[in-house]
């Protein structure tokens, strides 16, 4: 039998969509700037397979100048890929900030998180109470680590509705008690995404961990995607279904009709496989594997593509304007 092997790279999708800045997300930007002169400690939150990808610069320049913890969380869906070198690498990242890695469910996880809320908390000795913020892109997890903090600290159940898919959170919350003595309050709020992603990789891996709304990217392309990197990671992985291949079409067909997701008149429905497959790798069913290189450059070098990104972006749309301008003063001539 021919040896398999993976495609080495992803294409460059120039027509995908590369903006999910929502009117709210503003709003929830505006709103947390605004009170950040209320709040003790800001918790961001980052998806742990997208550690560069899903950095929210918007973050560091709206909620400057107050106390961070950095939280990698769903650490439980890319276990085993981060030695310890990686995880040093990512806490050196955010020196002086603290960095934690999280998986929701774990007891000890949880339990460290709030004991570095309850010793800030300490420091600042408020006696109304102090507040802390949750912050970070959609869907990474925000207020199930609230939910569980506040199980752990209160023994209260769930306060914020959590959900599988982006935004589920819109408004920025009331703060809600999660430790008793230090009195601590934390605020959830809703996901806000970045203004423009610097490719089109980084868009996908943004939609396959499920920052970005299923209806905003092709399904079978987020699946192809998640092909390429299941390829990358090990190609035995989706044995169940099918052999290692390259080809996407083949393997939702394949997928689809094991699994029974046809449409009318039986042929396979390849969207409907495509979202199911994704699914079950966000589920950890398909490899539990990062998305981003980690290494001690790498957030350094992520830093100056985000930054030439954004130049380009604003240059782009400076370019726009001027074609609107001018062809409105084409316009304003011709009917004059
Ligand atoms: N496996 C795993 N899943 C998690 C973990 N934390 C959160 N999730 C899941 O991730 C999904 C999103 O969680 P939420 O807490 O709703 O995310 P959010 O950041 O508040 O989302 P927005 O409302 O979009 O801002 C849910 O399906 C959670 O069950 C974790 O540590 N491990």
């Amino acid at each position: 039998m021919a040896v398999f092997i993976p495609r080495p790279n992803f294409p460059q999708l120039d027509s995908l969509v590369r903006s999910y800045f929502l009117g709210h997300h503003q709003a929830a930007l505006t709103e947390m700037s605004q009170m950040l002169s209320t709040v003790e400690l800001i918790i961001e939150c980052r998806d742990h397979r997208v550690p560069l990808s899903s950095r929210n610069p918007l973050f560091e320049k709206a909620l400057a100048g107050r106390e961070r913890l950095m939280v990698y969380t769903k650490k439980d869906l890319a276990q085993g890929t981060l030695n310890k070198i990686q995880k040093n690498a990512i806490t050196k990242w955010h020196s002086p900030n603290k960095v934690m890695f999280s998986d929701v469910n774990n007891f000890l996880d949880v339990k460290k998180i709030l004991s570095y809320a309850r010793k800030t908390a300490k420091q600042v000795d408020n006696l109304t109470g102090s507040r802390m913020l949750i912050v970070g892109m959609p869907n990474v997890g925000k207020s199930s680590l609230l939910n569980a903090l506040r199980r752990v600290g209160v023994q209260r159940k769930k306060a914020a509705i959590t959900g599988g898919q982006p935004g589920v959170t819109r408004k920025i919350a009331t703060s809600v008690k999660v430790s008793e003595d230090p009195l601590i309050y934390l605020i959830d709020s809703p996901g806000v995404f970045v203004p423009y992603v610097p490719n089109s990789e980084t868009m996908l891996k943004l939609a396959l961990v499920g920052c970005v709304k299923d209806t905003i990217i092709p399904p079978v392309t987020v699946a192809d995607y998640l092909l390429y990197r299941m390829n990358l990671h090990d190609p035995t992985i989706y044995k169940k279904y099918h052999e290692p291949t390259n080809n996407i079409l083949d393997f939702l067909a394949k997928v689809g009709k094991e699994t029974g997701r046809l449409m009318k008149g039986g042929e396979p429905d390849l969207e409907a496989t495509a979202l199911w497959i994704v699914g079950r790798w966000r589920n950890g069913l398909l490899g539990r594997f990062m998305l981003d290189p980690v290494d001690k450059d790498a957030y350094q070098r992520w830093l100056e593509e985000e930054e030439s990104a954004g130049k380009s972006n604003t240059r782009l749309k400076k370019e726009a304007k001027a074609e609107r301008l001018e062809a409105q003063r084409a316009r304003n001539v011709a009917m004059a």
